[in-house]
């Protein structure tokens, strides 16, 4: 049996950074997944754990019995309880995955560890073979790494107790609500290895899906009453999440009361942005008035992401570039190049929006509209028998 997972990608559409510490966000799943499958092996001979990474062309391979006599003693695993990994055996773990000597030019590492501690907490040793492949545009601000972590940790799940789910159906199935908390647990100790320190929210919204209004590790699902459309382009200039991620917090460091004031008003517009989107908004003069309320606190939210100094010359010239058709952006996830968004206003012609993804295209950009607020965390199952 083989049991793939999907896992959506997300926008914040407000509040990125700030919510690390503590302040209100806002975020939506989009239509854009990453799948993993888990194929685990039939074969008495076969000792050997295959992670294939399709999106960058990577076959790694470990021998089963040499991962476990690398990795420190445990008490065993426990898929039940999701647990961090410690030092300790991240050290082992980046020991196992530098010794496969992965081109630097490829992908970080992270990546990988996130994927071996996910694999031997939840599976221990098995030998099997799994394919990561995704949608998403990687290290671009659109959770990538979460929707790893989520579609990983779900296939695993899945694969000790398919019983949960009713593998005879056909297409994606839903997993029980119980079950969520326990799969948003375990990709949340993935994301920590990904991002040093998380806020949870990418996990959450990829395992949840819909729009939510998340603060400090907690949850609220909402829904929209504004069409909430947003142009995303991708500047392509690469960044690292989890080095901006650091950078904020040592200018929390060096600046307290400063950085403290920022994520009040971070907090304060997502709060607000929030609140505006689920106001009833019942004629176009009212969606109208919402929708520039809305470009108002984008505007403010990334000017306070430039007090955080997690902005970019390529985000202002995409910021430049929209102004000029009177569209207002701000970028979305840890910044510093990756994606920016641009709210297109639900009375916006088409010609319009053709004219500015034809000027930010021309500028060497990618520009996608995806749908928002769909599904979360997913599975399937193919009988290989
Ligand atoms: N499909 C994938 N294949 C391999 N590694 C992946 C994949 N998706 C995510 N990653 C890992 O996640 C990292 C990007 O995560 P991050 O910097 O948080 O950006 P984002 O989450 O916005 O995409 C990559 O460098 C890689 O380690
Ligand atoms: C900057 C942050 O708020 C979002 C990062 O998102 P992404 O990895 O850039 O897609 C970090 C976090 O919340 O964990
Ligand atoms: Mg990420």
């Amino acid at each position: 049996m083989e049991v793939t997972a999907r896992a959506p990608g997300k926008i914040i559409l407000s509040g990125e950074h700030a919510v690390v510490h503590g302040s209100t966000a806002v975020v939506a799943s989009i239509d854009l997944y990453t799948f993993v499958s888990l194929r685990l092996s039939t074969s008495e001979n076969d000792c050997t754990l295959r992670l294939l990474l399709k999106d960058v062309g990577l076959e790694l391979s470990w021998d089963v019995g040499k991962i476990k006599a690398a990795l420190p003693e445990s008490d065993g695993f426990d898929s039940s309880t999701p647990t961090t990994c410690t030092r300790e055996f991240s050290e082992a773990i980046s020991a196992l995955v530098a010794e496969q000597n992965i081109p630097e030019a490829k992908i970080g590492p992270a990546g990988i560890s996130a994927f071996l501690w996910l694999y031997t907490s939840i599976r221990g040793f098995e030998p099997a073979t799994v394919v990561v492949k995704s949608e998403l545009p990687l290290g671009s601000g659109l959770g990538s790494s979460a929707a790893l972590s989520v579609a990983l940790a779900a296939a695993l799940l899945a694969s000790l107790s398919p019983g949960s789910l009713d593998s005879s159906k056909q297409g994606w199935l839903d997993f029980e609500d119980d079950k969520l908390d326990l799969l948003n647990r375990w990709a949340f100790e993935g994301e920590k290895i990904l991002h040093g320190k998380p806020s949870g929210i990418d996990n959450t919204v990829s395992t949840y899906g819909s729009i939510i209004e998340f603060k400090s590790g907690n949850l609220t699902m909402i829904k929209s009453n504004l069409p909430l459309k947003m142009l995303i382009t991708n500047t392509k200039v690469e960044r690292n999440t989890k080095a901006l991620v650091a950078g904020v917090s040592e200018r929390t460091l060096r600046h307290p009361e400063a950085m403290a004031s920022v994520f009040r008003a971070m907090d304060s517009i997502s709060t607000e942005f929030s609140m505006l989107i689920q106001s009833p908004a019942t004629d176009e003069l009212a969606i109208t008035e919402n929708e520039k309320k809305i470009a108002e606190l984008m505007e403010m939210n990334q000017g306070l992401l430039q007090c955080l100094g997690v902005s970019h010359a390529v985000i202002e010239t995409v910021l430049r570039t929209t102004l000029k058709y009177k569209l207002t952006s701000k970028l979305t996830g840890a910044g510093a190049g990756g994606c920016v968004l641009t709210l297109l206003p639900s009375l916006l012609s088409g010609t319009l929006v053709d004219k500015v993804i034809a000027e930010l295209e021309s500028c060497g950009f990618q520009c996608l509209i995806a749908g928002i607020g769909g599904k979360g965390a997913q599975v399937s199952f193919i009988s290989t028998s």
